[in-house]
C-alpha cells in the first residue's frame, strides 16, 4: 500500500481530485467507483470546479457507487442517490445514464444485487475505486465479519455504523438497519483503489490498517493489503497514532 501523508482535509481532497482527474483524462472510457460520507465531499467540490472551468469532462465517464441504504427512496434526502446527485452529479457533465447506484428501494433486493454485479462486469470493472473507511474498519458497508469472498449483497448495519451515520438523520430510529453494498471481492476487482482518511476519529482504524500485520475479516479494510494498487491519502490528524 502506497501511503501519501498530507496536512489536512483540504490537501487530501486536492490530491484525490488531481489523481482522479489525471486518470479520467488518460483512460478512454473510465469507469470510476465512488463513495459517500463526509470524507469525499471536498474531492467532489474540486472535481466540480475543474469541470465547470472546462479543465475536465465527465462525458465518457461511467460511475458505480459502493452502496445504498435499504428502504430509502431516491428522493429521500438521506439516500445515497440523493447525496450523489446533490453533491456531484447534478453539477457536472456526466450523462445521467452512465451513473449507477444500487436501488435500496427495490422490491427484490437479491435480484438488485445480482443486476448490480452484472452492470459492473458489463462495464469492464472499475478502473479506480474511491473508498472511505468506517471507525470499525468497514469499507463501503462491509461490516466486520463480512467474507472477503462477498459480492454485492444486503448487509445488517452494525450499531456503531448506525450511530456514526445518525448525524444525518432526525433520530436514531430513522437510520436504516440494512444496506446494499458492493462486496469485498467486488471492490478488490477494481484495478486501482484510493482510500481517503481524514480526522482523529479515524486514527485508530488507520493505525490498525498500517501497523497490524493481521489480514482478517474482523477488520474489513485489512483486505486492501492483498491488492496490488492501493493508495492511501491520509491527513495528519488521521495519522496521529501511526508510529512508523
Ligand atoms: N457507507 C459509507 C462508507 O462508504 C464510508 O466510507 C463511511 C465513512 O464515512 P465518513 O466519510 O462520513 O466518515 O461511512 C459510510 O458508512
Amino acid at each position: 500500500m502506497n501511503i501519501i501523508k498530507v496536512k489536512d482535509y483540504q490537501e487530501m481532497s486536492n490530491r484525490a481530485s488531481m489523481h482522479l482527474a489525471e486518470k479520467i483524462q488518460k483512460l478512454d472510457k473510465p469507469v470510476i467507483g465512488l463513495a459517500t460520507g463526509s470524507t469525499p465531499e471536498g474531492m467532489y467540490q474540486n472535481l466540480i470546479e475543474k469541470n465547470n472551468k472546462g479543465e475536465l469532462s465527465f462525458k465518457d465517464v461511467t460511475t458505480f457507487n459502493l452502496d445504498e441504504y435499504v428502504g430509502l427512496e431516491k428522493e429521500d434526502p438521506n439516500s445515497y442517490y440523493f447525496y450523489m446527485m446533490d453533491k456531484f452529479f447534478n453539477h457536472i457533465d456526466v450523462p445521467k445514464a452512465n451513473v449507477h447506484l444500487p436501488n435500496g428501494a427495490a422490491d427484490d433486493l437479491e435480484k438488485e444485487c445480482r443486476d448490480y454485479e452484472k452492470l459492473i462486469s458489463d462495464a469492464g470493472y472499475v478502473d479506480v475505486q474511491v473508498l472511505g473507511i468506517g471507525g470499525n474498519g468497514h469499507i463501503a458497508f462491509n461490516e466486520p465479519g463480512t467474507p472477503f469472498s462477498s459480492r454485492t449483497h444486503v448487509i445488517d448495519l452494525d450499531e456503531s455504523t448506525r450511530e456514526a451515520n445518525a448525524r444525518f438523520f432526525n433520530s436514531m430510529e430513522e437510520v436504516p438497519k440494512q444496506a446494499i453494498t458492493m462486496g469485498i471481492e467486488t471492490i478488490m476487482e477494481s484495478k486501482e483503489i484510493i482510500l481517503l482518511i481524514s480526522g482523529e476519529k479515524k486514527a485508530d482504524a488507520l493505525a490498525r490498517l498500517i501497523e497490524n500485520e493481521e489480514t482478517s475479516e474482523d477488520f474489513p479494510a485489512s483486505v486492501l493489503r492483498k491488492h496490488e494498487n492501493v493508495t492511501i491519502i491520509a491527513d495528519e490528524a488521521a495519522m496521529a497514532k501511526v508510529n512508523k
